[in-house]
């Protein structure tokens, strides 16, 4: 029996019918989900490009039934009104900043460094408030106060604070009274020294901070000095976080005596600290260019150090690739290709010849020759392709309250306030003396290229200051000092080579006299029409290395035939300019040389050329081959003792010729005495001072004037003859290892 399973008719149908319209069917459903998922699509769109803080609020207002366009359109700044914007000047992700948290630490016994600190506090606060364009901060500044006989040291003298942001970062103030007695400091002195010492802790644990900066208040009526004490405390503090922060200071040490200055040093000292922390910001740290990020130096001879890039091969790095000198070195080399050639032929003096042929003008120094590394490694930082300027010691001891050179005490010159420069590296001798170390060039013609003067002032400038910022975290430099050589108020135009050999010297001491800096030069009487061409400037010097032409030979081992003649007729320019310009004799003395039976012959060309001034002073011995090649060894350094016993003798001398002059001054320190004419000597005093401001008064009055118009005030007494000539505000420091009775030091 065959059994058909029974099926009913409709399904059939809808079969049918599915088979019929099932193409047009998928085609729509496809159409739909396409429509659904653009229409979704666009709604993430919109969601995704609105501001992440707005998006909460959109949604209250979509469920409102306000729409997404004026959600955006009239809400969106309403939010930001009165939300504290923070100082978005540079993105932390260059330089790891984005705020500072100044912590300023006080200890107190009997109040007043306690009112001090708080005075800090307010005063950095508001500075801390203020627009970058009014002189503000670029980042969040916050200011947190601090006593130090209340905090636990381990909190912030181990390690440093941490953040929660990571780029929040700590800057220590310290305001240290000292007392001779037990107090707290002597713990907290003694727990930095712990941490030091601790073979558990990195010597430099503090090397996180940003920075630091010590400001000490003491009492200079009861310690007069700081060897005394005066300050003493502070003094150990900025010592010891020296070292835990791996050389971090910031800023210099303020002293402040709490019964005269202590106000305006703190002031100063304040002024400092906030400059140095926008610098910090901007910079994303200490940075190049200031010496606090180097190594952990403490040594008396720090100064010599930093300088030396020999000893430092990271700042000899930093010496060569100084970015900014090197932008203007192409501003010049531009300048100096614009520029038609010129020859100057040095050679002969009178009546102009024609130059020699000009072949190709070559740089003197150019970047990639030996004597641009020879120079650059002796800390000379090298402007254009034939100027240099260089920090001397004398300055650098300045800045730390260690005395000044001869020129303070004989003309009222500070040294810290002192740039010394030349526009001019080359030279027509070879001294037998010279500090060139046989490196610079040598030539009787500028055969070179020309910078302009305007960059080369510029570029000294900068070289000078760039050099002097280095100097901020050198320990023992004081705050006040640091801020006075901020403008530059000298300049000593002599360092090595010959300034009026550059063409345009006129120019560029006029550009000095523009901006109150005064000019001493020194020249090496080789260049007489140059020397006759010269326009008034501050003082006049021509180095007389010799008094009669043979030694003059041996002793400058000059290139021109005519040497002597040359010499000569700068003894007579001088004698002419004598009453229009301060004239001065510089006498280096080397034993064997030039000293030995010389003196009669001296006071012949003291009788020519009528010098204001004979500056007389023992040579200096640098040491080098070169020397050693010329001959010049230790036993040709004169004792001060010889020194002035030849001053003597020539101050007799020139008695017997009834040339009026005397014994004005000395500076033992640096192996320097000064002879001078009496019309420097006033109401029974010697008056070799000048007076700065009245020299450009005369300069600007278009007058005619002389030496005798811009004398200073008397000569103080602690630098007249017999009194040794060592500033008694200052402090004196002999240098490790040296005989202290062979006093021979390094200046112009
Ligand atoms: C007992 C005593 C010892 C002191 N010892 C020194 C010292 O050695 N060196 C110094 O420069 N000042 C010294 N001073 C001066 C204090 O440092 C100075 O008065 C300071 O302003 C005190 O600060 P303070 O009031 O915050 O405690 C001493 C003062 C006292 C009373
Ligand atoms: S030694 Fe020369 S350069 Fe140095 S401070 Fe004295 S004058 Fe200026």
């Amino acid at each position: 029996m065959d059994i058909a399973p029974e099926f009913p008719a409709w399904p059939f149908e809808l079969l049918e019918l599915w088979h019929e319209n099932r193409l047009n069917l998928l085609a729509a459903i496809v159409i739909v989900g396409l429509a659904v998922r653009l229409i979704s699509w666009k709604r993430e769109t919109i969601k995704e490009t609105r501001p992440k803080e707005t998006t909460q609020l959109h949604n209250e207002k979509i469920s409102s039934g306000e729409t997404s366009r004026r959600v955006l359109e009239n809400r969106l700044p309403k939010r930001v009104t009165g939300v504290r914007q923070s100082k978005p000047a540079r993105d932390a992700s260059i330089t790891g900043i984005r705020a500072i948290q100044l912590h300023v630490f006080y200890f107190s016994l009997t109040t007043t460094t306690e009112k001090t600190a708080k005075r800090v506090q307010q005063e950095l606060d508001e500075w801390s408030g203020k627009p970058s364009s009014a002189g503000g901060p670029d980042c969040d500044v916050s200011v947190v106060l601090y006593d130090l006989s209340e905090i636990e040291y381990d909190d912030f003298f181990v390690s440093p604070p941490r953040h929660t942001e990571s780029t929040t970062k700590s800057f220590y103030l310290m305001l240290i009274p000292s007392y001779n007695i037990d107090t707290v400091m002597d713990t907290f002195i003694e727990q930095l020294k712990e941490t030091h010492h601790d073979f558990r802790i990195d010597t430099a644990s503090l090397s996180g901070l940003l920075g630091y900066s010590v400001f000490g208040i003491g009492d200079r009526e009861g310690w007069p000095t700081e060897s005394e004490g005066f300050c003493c405390q502070a003094i150990e503090v900025d010592k010891w976080l020296a070292r835990l922060t791996g050389q971090k200071r910031a800023y210099p040490m303020g002293l402040g005596d709490a019964k005269s200055d202590a106000t305006e040093r703190l002031q100063e000292w304040v002024q400092g600290i906030e400059r140095a922390v926008r610098d910090i910001f901007l910079a994303g740290g200490l940075g190049e260019g200031v010496s606090g990020s180097g190594e952990a130096l403490e040594s008396g001879d720090e100064d010599d150090e930093i300088m030396d890039p020999k000893k430092n091969p990271s700042k000899r790095r930093r010496a060569e690739r100084i970015d900014d000198m090197e932008d203007l070195d192409r501003m010049i080399q531009k300048d100096a290709s614009d520029d038609a050639p010129l020859a100057i032929d040095f050679t002969t003096y009178g009546k102009s010849k024609p130059g020699p042929p000009i072949v190709e003008r070559k740089e003197m120094v150019p970047k990639s020759s030996p004597t641009y590394a020879a120079l650059t490694k002796q800390g000379y930082t090298i402007v254009g392709s034939h100027s240099g300027v260089k920090i001397c010691r004398w300055t650098k001891s300045a800045l730390r309250g260690r005395g000044s050179c001869y020129k303070y005490s004989f003309y009222g010159i500070k040294s810290h306030l002192c740039m010394e420069t030349t526009p001019a590296l080359s030279c027509s001798n070879k001294c037998v003396f010279c500090w060139r170390h046989g490196t610079n060039p040598v030539g009787t013609t500028w055969r070179w290229k020309i910078d302009p003067p305007e960059l080369i002032f510029e570029g000294v400038k900068a070289g000078h200051y760039k050099k002097m910022k280095m100097m901020k975290g050198v320990p023992g430099v004081r705050a006040e000092r640091f801020e006075e050589s901020m403008r530059i108020r000298h300049c000593a135009l002599s360092l090595v080579g010959e300034p009026i050999f550059y063409p345009h010297i006129n120019e560029f001491t006029a550009m000095l006299h523009k901006e109150h800096i005064s000019s001493f030069l020194v020249c090496n009487a080789q260049h007489p029409d140059e020397l006759a061409a010269l326009k008034p400037i501050t003082q006049l010097y021509v180095s007389i290395d010799a008094s009669n032409k043979e030694s003059l030979r041996k002793v400058d081992r000059p290139l021109h035939r005519d040497f002597w003649e040359r010499l000569m007729r700068c003894l007579d320019i001088l004698r002419e300019r004598r009453f229009r310009q301060r004239t001065v004799f510089r006498l280096t003395l080397v034993k064997g040389f030039n000293i030995e039976d010389e003196a009669e012959g001296y006071a012949d060309l003291v009788e020519k050329g009528l010098p204001c001034f004979v500056e007389i002073k023992g040579v200096t011995y640098c040491g080098t081959s070169t020397s050693a090649s010329a001959g010049l060894t230790m036993q040709n350094v004169p004792f001060y003792e010889e020194v002035t016993e030849f001053v003597v003798q020539l101050n007799a001398a020139l008695e017997r010729r009834g040339l009026k002059y005397g014994i004005a001054a000395e500076h033992a320190h640096s192996c320097c005495v000064l002879l001078a004419s009496t019309r420097f000597h006033i109401d029974g005093k010697w008056h070799s001072t000048i007076d700065y401001d009245k020299f450009f008064e005369c300069l600007e009055s278009g007058k005619e004037f002389g030496p005798e118009d811009y004398i200073g005030p008397p000569t103080p007494e602690w630098a007249t003859w017999g009194n040794g000539g060592f500033n008694p505000e200052d402090t004196r420091v002999f240098r490790k290892g040296k005989n202290k009775t062979i006093q021979q030091t390094v200046e112009i």
